[in-house]
């Protein structure tokens, strides 16, 4: 190192960096690092864009060097050599770093050791790679943690027959493995986003806070482009959700070999995703398409990285360039965790569970429900209110509950009316659905 410090005005003129200087410099456990202050107009872009110069002209191994700006001003960086590779063995996932969607989940190691950590709360997240890249290892690490959370619950979608979530489907509420099943679920979620969404604006708030009986809903996608290929209808659907479902904590993750605008379909699903996970890339165009725009040039470089489970990640916490390696968790692992975890996944919550029932039984009867008769919707100033009429019928029901139907016909009211008061039943603990669809009052109450 101190011998590169000493030739550094030759190495900065022989690479265009001419003028800058090596403010300060240490040995560190994988090779040693420097902080360099540019020259006046010199940029951090350029620097990178002179990485391999650099390691040609420092006699380093190919993709030895890193550069990261720094924060407080433009014309710094931090140059890093790395002699030996901190992630050249695979990293053992520690087990679940979270137990609640509101917090970042852990996905692995950055190369100096600190853990990456990502919010998924309210957010869209793609993961692109080439096959072999390590996509499914970071599926996996991701859902050893969501696994553990009791306030999300996970939908996948496995076209490869259930190959990749299949070791999963324990912790998972619902895995669609065939075309048909693909498009049923993301139409389901939309039911889920809208229901949501309406009982938002009946209780006057903006956002649904994800809690064990109000989960967030995450759908995972393994391998995107099948489901546009073979899906095509649950796509429109995927649209609807990236622009829509942030608000209900209604999101996707979705990973793909190559999110190209065929890929992802014509909609503005890749261009909701908030979070970015780039393993290796074959093809530098292919950066653009999963980190975004520019980020080539920006020195984000997918394409170099060399083995499997390395990755780059950008999120609103992660707007620079550090090569990262997720845990590995392997197929023991999994089934462990999935057994671990499953007897403790969240069900459906009351509102999502009616939104899916209204929108069943709009399928099964296209037809409105017939009317109640005159005598039960006439009401006297004296006779009992609806909400008694519905209180009583849920107290009187039989153990194996009443349907949203009986409940409309003996209240006389709409379907609409008779969630929101379940759903407030349900809140206070006085009503409970019996089996799916069927209320009825709670026992104590
Ligand atoms: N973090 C990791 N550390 C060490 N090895 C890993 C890691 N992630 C993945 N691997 C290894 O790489 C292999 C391929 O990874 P994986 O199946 O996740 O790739 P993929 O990108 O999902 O590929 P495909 O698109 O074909 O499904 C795994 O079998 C595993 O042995």
């Amino acid at each position: 190192m101190e011998r590169t410090l000493s030739a550094w005005p030759d190495i900065a003129q022989a690479v265009g960096l001419a003028g800058s200087r090596i403010q300060s410099a240490i040995v560190d456990l994988w090779g040693w690092r420097a902080r360099i202050a540019l020259a006046r107009g010199q940029t951090v872009e350029e620097a990178v864009a002179k990485l391999p110069a650099l390691e040609s002209a420092l006699g380093t191994r190919r993709g030895a060097a890193r550069i990261q700006p720094l924060p407080e001003r433009a014309n710094r960086l931090e140059l890093r050599i790395i002699e030996t590779d901190p992630h050249a063995d695979a990293i053992t996932w520690p087990g679940p770093s979270v137990t609640s969607i509101t917090q970042p989940v852990k996905l692995g190691l950055f190369e100096e050791g600190s853990p990456v950590r990502v919010s998924l709360l309210r957010r869209h997240a793609l993961i692109g790679g080439v096959a072999g890249a390590g996509k499914s290892g970071g599926v996996n690490v991701l859902l050893g943690d969501l696994s553990a959370c009791p306030d999300v619950i996970v939908w996948g979608i496995d076209l490869k027959r259930g190959m990749e979530l299949l070791p999963w489907s324990s912790c998972l509420d619902r895995l669609a493995t065939t075309p048909q099943e693909a498009e049923a679920l993301m139409a389901d979620a939309v039911v889920i986003l809208d229901g949501r969404a309406d009982a938002l604006a009946q209780y006057g708030q903006r956002v649904w806070q994800p809690r064990p009986d109000a989960p967030a809903l995450i759908i995972l996608i393994d391998e995107y482009a099948e489901l546009v290929d073979e899906a095509p209808g649950a796509i429109r659907h995927a649209d609807s959700i990236a622009r829509r479902g942030r608000a209900v904590a209604v999101t996707l993750v979705a990973a793909t070999q190559r999110p190209s605008q065929k890929a992802m379909g014509q909609g503005a699903v890749r261009s909701q995703m908030d979070v970015r996970l780039s393993f290796r890339v074959r093809e530098r165009r292919d950066v653009d398409l999963i980190l975004g725009q520019g980020m080539l040039k920006s020195g984000w470089h997918p394409h170099s990285l060399d083995a499997p489970g390395k990755f780059l990640i950008s999120a609103p916490e992660h707007d620079i360039a550090r090569r990262a390696r997720t845990f590995l968790l392997d197929d023991d692992g999994v089934q462990h965790t999935a057994a671990r975890h499953a007897p403790t996944r969240p069900p459906l919550d009351p509102i999502s569970a009616a939104a899916l029932e209204a929108a069943a039984d709009t399928a099964d009867e296209p037809a409105e429900p017939p009317p109640a008769s005159p005598g039960k919707h006439a009401r006297a100033d004296s006779a009992p209110s609806a909400e008694d009429i519905l209180w009583s019928a849920l107290q009187a029901a039989p153990d194996t509950g009443l349907s949203i139907d009986d409940l409309m016909r003996t209240t006389g009211m709409g379907r609409s009316w008779i969630y929101y008061r379940l759903q407030d039943h349900a809140r206070a603990d006085r009503a409970s659905q019996v089996s799916r669809g069927r209320w009825r009052a709670t026992p104590s109450s």
